[in-house]
């Protein structure tokens, strides 16, 4: 992809992705990678303004919204960053909204359709972990979102395991993480085996 390396992190509400985002971007920059971190929805006025009707936006508005803010977030940001060889690593992707839009309403092939012209990352990272796990970390939070309301860890689970076959037979590259017994540099140590497999 354009000389630079693209690293999506997935999976359910609670499982780690933005504690594993940070992390994996800190170790690659003490190993000197120049490295772009980013989000989804995007930190633009289209994303910030999701993520504050989130509660009001629903079904098929709020799948268009996030799927225009995708091709947005590529063509500001994603591209040009990978164009300048860093590894972008973003904090959700294809895969969520396959889940998310679905716990929405809406069918898989529809979701697919609005992101039909989204190119796969490198490298997908579907973290994993028990709905037991998933909901004491969610029964921590203090504020859930309408979508976090609506599903449930276990559902979650489902859909994104839906979600990673869906994609696989796209020809996507994903990697399966199980977080269970692993603390947070465990997890990023495995994203690093997978990513050093990438890069000869
Ligand atoms: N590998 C891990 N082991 C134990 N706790 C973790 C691990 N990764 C994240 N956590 C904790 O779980 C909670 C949810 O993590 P977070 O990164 O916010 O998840 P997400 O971005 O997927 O919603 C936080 O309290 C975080 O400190
Ligand atoms: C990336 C993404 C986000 N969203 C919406 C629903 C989420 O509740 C909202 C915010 O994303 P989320 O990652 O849950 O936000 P936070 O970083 O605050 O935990 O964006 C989708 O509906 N589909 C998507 O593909």
């Amino acid at each position: 992809m354009s000389g630079g390396l693209f690293v999506a992190v997935e999976g359910p509400n609670g499982v780690g992705k933005t504690t594993a985002v940070a992390r994996l971007a800190d170790r690659l920059r003490a190993n000197g990678r120049a490295v772009h971190v980013t989000t989804e929805p995007s930190d633009t006025p289209l994303g910030r303004l999701i993520r504050t009707s989130e509660g009001s936006l629903t079904g098929r508005a709020l799948a268009l919204a996030v799927a225009a803010d995708r091709y947005a977030h590529l063509e500001a940001e994603i591209l040009p960053a990978l164009a300048a060889r860093k590894v972008v690593i973003s904090d959700r992707y294809v895969q969520s909204s396959l889940v998310l839009q679905r716990l929405d309403g809406l069918p898989l092939r529809e979701i697919w359709q609005h992101n039909a012209h989204v190119p796969p990352a490198s490298l997908s990272f579907y973290l994993h972990h028990t709905p037991e796990v998933l909901r004491q970390r969610l029964e921590q939070r203090s504020r859930r979102s309408r979508l976090e309301r609506v599903g449930s860890p276990r559902r979650e689970l489902d859909l994104y395991d839906d979600a990673f076959a869906f994609l696989a037979a796209r020809g996507w590259r994903q990697a399966r993480i199980d977080c269970r017994d692993l603390d947070p540099d465990g997890v990023v140590t495995q994203l690093l085996q997978h990513l050093e497999q990438l890069e000869p």
